[in-house]
């Protein structure tokens, strides 16, 4: 039975993540992490989740603390904290004001819980998770994102509209930036276990289309309600489920890769990774080469800003 700790549990991601966690058969103990002076939101976020629990019998303990040593012994820690963007803003805009928030959490956190898996949910996530890992001085299995997971149950879900099946008919996936150069890979879709080229319905797609909303889909939430919570709550219960499970589900994180995809590599970006308890291990793979062009400037462009807040961070600007 597992600890799993929200240090930004006081947001609209952080409190939804911690009733999807609740939920989680392995998990003894959620504990919410807020900054000193959240002590009464805290208190408040705790009370009304122990509230949902006799109506779905969850038996997990919830606990709350301000003090990030409390940390200690968690096995997972899912790290939402830092700014959201605005409608008109890109997560890429978010990026040195995060990072400087993750680098010293990061930092405390990799002396406080030398043993936990790290889950980056703050965005810009690919480069978040990227600053994670190194500041934390875990090994890349031991530190993931959100990254593209969320992109590919859109897609997963707009796909299934347009042939009118069940998702669980689909399967699918988004590679890459967890953002505008994300990469569908067509070639890795099925509809039924049947290669979804191999449809003739498949002429009929609008695939344009279909991918502009997967790419628009977290601004227009925004714009509309302020926020994205339960799509981005549901997606972080399952990857942490497939960890404590130990379910070797291969899932698209945001993971460090070195050359698993066409010797591409040195950066943390969306690529399917085999989850356990052991952590995330990226699966090497072999797609087609517009796709591979298409990943490759993906890399670049992430490749390119996370250097840049590298040395940001190193040179204290
Ligand atoms: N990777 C993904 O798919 C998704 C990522 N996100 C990202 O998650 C993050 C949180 O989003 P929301 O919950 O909507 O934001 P929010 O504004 O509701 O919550 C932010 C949380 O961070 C904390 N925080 C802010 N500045 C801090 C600092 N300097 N030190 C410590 N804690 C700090 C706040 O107290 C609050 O608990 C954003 O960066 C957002 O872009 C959100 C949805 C999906
Ligand atoms: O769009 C955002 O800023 C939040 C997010 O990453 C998402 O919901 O995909």
């Amino acid at each position: 039975m597992a600890k799993v700790a929200i240090v930004g549990a006081t947001g609209r991601v952080g409190q939804y993540a911690a009733l999807t966690i609740s939920r989680i058969p392995y998990v003894r103990e959620v504990q919410l992490y807020g900054r000193p002076g959240s002590e009464d939101v805290l208190d408040g976020v705790a009370r009304d989740l122990i509230d949902s629990f006799a109506a779905t019998g969850t038996d997990s303990h919830v606990s709350w603390s301000c003090n990030l040593e409390d940390l200690k012994g968690s096995d997972i820690i899912v790290f939402t904290a830092g700014v959201a963007r605005k409608p008109q803003q890109t997560r890429i805009d978010l990026a040195v004001e995060n990072a400087r928030i993750v680098a010293d959490f990061a930092q405390k956190i990799g002396k406080i819980a030398p043993d936990s898996f790290i889950m980056m949910v703050t965005n810009p996530v690919d480069i978040m998770t990227h600053v994670a890992l190194r500041y934390s001085g875990k090994k890349p299995n031991e530190v993931f994102g959100l990254g593209t997971h969320l992109d590919s149950m859109r897609l997963k879900s707009s796909i299934a509209s347009f042939f009118q099946v069940h998702v669980s008919e689909v399967h699918t996936r988004i590679i890459g930036e967890h953002g505008d150069s994300m990469v569908p890979l067509w070639s890795a879709t099925t509809i039924g276990g049947i290669q979804i080229s191999n449809l003739p319905s498949f002429a009929h797609v609008p695939i344009e289309d279909i991918m502009q909303q997967v790419r628009s889909a977290g601004q227009k939430i925004i714009a509309s309600k302020g926020a994205t919570v339960w799509g981005p709550g549901e997606a972080i219960a399952t990857l942490i489920r497939t960890i404590l499970g130990n379910e070797n589900r291969i899932l698209t994180v945001s993971a460090y890769i070195k050359a698993e995809v066409h010797n591409i590599g040195d950066v943390c970006i969306g690529v399917p990774a085999r989850m356990n308890r052991s952590g995330v291990y990226p699966v090497p793979i072999r797609i087609e080469p517009t796709e591979v062009r298409n990943f490759q400037n993906s890399v670049e462009k992430i490749r390119g800003v996370t250097q840049e807040i590298f040395t940001i961070l190193e040179n204290g600007e």
